[in-house]
């Protein structure tokens, strides 16, 4: 698809897009920077690329694709450094977490004639470093946020890009991009470092055990506290806006429910919880098979699809379909 691709940073994104370019060879040349010495040696190590080097404007030099893969809060001085060597006609992306503080800090430096797309693919893994893989894309969103005026051929070629990689995509504004990401992805891993601290403190306060003997709504609920601490607090300075307002809706919903229990009434909580159910089974039902890692494995490639088919489908015992909560689906 390009003649030469640069990857700037190697982290779990970076690193999984260089395993499923060279597996489906979507580049004659792939070129790796990172400042971080050690990771480099460590992606040359493994393969990752053809040319590595700690200077991202050299990896960039003469590339089609550039794609920018580092912590949202270094978007905009990484962009300063290619910015120069950025070549006419290129197209430059971004995968951060969070679109509007990315694209103020890019922008403002993206030379005419280079075609700037940000965009963000909705997967992680709770590790760090380079240990991504080729599959991490498979079956999951890629949202792109185009600004305005941005060229439709240079946006097409992205979008089959990523679907080479395995995405889907999407395409919104960066906005309502942060605002839903505040809801569905950082308030979540909020929540569990949050629940996770509670634990702890408990334990000190009461001298006893209260982690070892959690069951394993607990573990599944703390799963994402297992998640880089740099990329969420990255995250949190970041989206600040959006997750506050997100933070405060979801404060609101937790007092209606606070007052429901402490009042004893059982239908508002047995409705509440009813509807809830009923929305994380209709997830399962679309395919958003979650497992405990948080990867969401590709339904072609498990063939979970047809198994949750089965498990949904109306039987005797279960006239409505069932809805198996459990979270290795
Ligand atoms: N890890 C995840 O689950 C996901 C992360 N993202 C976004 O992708 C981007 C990259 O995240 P990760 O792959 O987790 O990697 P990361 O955030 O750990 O960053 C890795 C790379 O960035 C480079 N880097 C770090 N600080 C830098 C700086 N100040 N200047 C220049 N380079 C620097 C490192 O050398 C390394 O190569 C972030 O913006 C994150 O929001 C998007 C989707 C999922
Ligand atoms: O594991 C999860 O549920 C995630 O939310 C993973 C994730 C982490 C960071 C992102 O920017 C997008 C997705």
């Amino acid at each position: 698809m390009f003649g030469k691709i640069g990857l700037v940073g190697i982290g779990p994104i970076g690193s999984s897009l260089a395993r499923v370019i060279c597996r489906e060879r979507l580049a004659g040349h792939i070129a790796i920077a990172s400042g971080g010495i050690e990771t480099l040696k460590r992606a040359e190590k493994l393969k990752l690329g053809d040319t590595y080097t700690t200077e991202a404007n050299e990896a960039v030099r003469g590339a089609d694709l550039v794609v920018v893969s580092v912590p949202v809060g270094a978007s905009g001085a990484v962009a300063e450094e290619i910015e120069p060597a950025l070549k006419e006609g290129a197209i430059l992306t971004e995968v951060g977490s969070a679109k509007v503080s990315a694209i103020a800090q890019m922008q403002p430096v993206v030379p005419e004639g280079v075609h700037f797309i940000p965009g963000h693919p909705l997967t992680g893994t709770e590790k760090s470093g380079d240990a991504g893989f080729a599959d991490l894309f498979e079956n999951r969103w890629c949202i792109l946020t185009p600004l305005e005026g941005t060229d439709l051929t240079a946006l097409e070629k992205l979008s089959e890009f990523w679907r080479r990689c395995g995405a889907n995509i999407g395409t919104t504004d960066p906005q309502h991009h942060d605002t839903t990401l505040a809801l569905v992805s950082h308030l979540p891993h909020i929540i569990a470092y949050n629940i996770v601290g509670t634990a702890a403190d408990l334990e000190t306060v009461t001298k006893s055990k209260v982690i070892k003997y959690s069951a394993s709504g607990f573990r599944d609920l703390t799963r994402l506290a297992a998640s880089d601490p740099r990329t969420w607090h990255d995250m949190c300075l970041h989206n600040r806006d959006a997750i506050l307002e997100m933070m405060a809706r979801f404060l609101e919903d937790l007092a209606h429910l606070q007052r429901a229990i402490r009042w004893g009434e059982g239908d508002k909580l047995f409705d509440f919880f009813t509807r809830a159910r009923a929305i994380r089974c209709s997830i399962i039902e679309e395919g958003q098979n979650i497992d405990a890692s948080g990867y969401i494995p590709s339904a072609r490639q498990s063939g979970i699809r047809r198994s949750l088919a089965q498990q949904t489908a109306p039987s005797p015992r279960h006239p409505q379909g069932r809805c198996q909560l459990d979270p290795s689906l």
